[in-house]
């Protein structure tokens, strides 16, 4: 699977839907920008779509979902778990194979933080935690990637990077960002959610920043 097809998606908090029913094709080679104000439905939304398409996806929530008393090899390992026998798990969790070090290397590597490879994942910055998760991601390699917010603790040329990363290493792809700019350019679909709806559905070339503002 490269694209999914999800309609009645829906959610509700307290009684209150704050999205759907709503509908979203995605097919291969989509990267879509998810926009909208605070509170419209975007991380809601990046969770109703990883409910479904589950495996088939690599995860960066907003949250990062790491494991702060363990190492970031470790945490980026992690994005390989269910691909492995329990036992070599654990045998990864003392002594870690020579192929997996040198892979998750790599990625921390072009993540400019190799030398953080064995550094307890609670000591690390707010923006290397955030590219620990995106390693993780990475290291998934999973054919969708379902990202939410996933520069917001990055400096700009960091944050240039990281998407420039993720859009090479991931043909189809849902990204929930603020940053109109970057959504435009790294992005070739731009979703707009409002009130839980879509209200906007465009390829990114043929929208200006102020169409998206509009949004807000
Ligand atoms: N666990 C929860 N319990 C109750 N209400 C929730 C919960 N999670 C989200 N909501 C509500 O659902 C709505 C959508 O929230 P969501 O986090 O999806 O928005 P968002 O567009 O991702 O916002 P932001 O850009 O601030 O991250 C909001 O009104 C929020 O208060």
């Amino acid at each position: 699977m490269a694209g999914f097809d999800l309609s009645g998606l829906t959610a509700s908090f307290g009684g209150e839907r704050v999205i759907g029913p709503l509908t979203l094709n995605v097919k291969e080679g989509d990267q879509v920008a998810l926009v909208g104000k605070s509170g419209a439905g975007k991380s809601t939304l990046i969770r109703l779509i990883h409910q479904r398409v589950d495996r088939e996806s690599s995860l960066v929530p907003q949250d990062l979902g790491l494991v702060n008393a363990l190492p970031v090899f470790h945490n980026v390992f992690m994005g390989q778990l269910d691909k492995h026998a329990t036992w070599y798990n654990t045998v990864t969790l003392v002594r870690p194979f020579k192929q997996d070090r040198k892979q998750v290397l790599e990625l921390l590597d072009a993540l400019r933080m190799s030398e953080k490879l064995w550094i307890p994942t609670a000591s690390l910055s707010g923006g290397q935690r955030q590219r620990v998760a995106i390693a993780r991601a990475l290291y998934r390699n999973a054919p969708v990637l379902l990202a939410d917010e996933p520069i917001s603790a990055l400096d700009g040329p960091m944050a240039h990077l990281v998407m420039q990363l993720l859009t090479d290493r991931f043909n189809t792809s849902v990204i929930a960002m603020h940053d109109v700019n970057m959504a435009m350019k790294y992005c070739n679909r731009i979703v707009g959610i409002q009130d839980g709806q879509v209200a906007l559905d465009e390829p990114a070339d043929q929208l200006v920043a102020s169409d998206i503002m509009s949004l807000y």
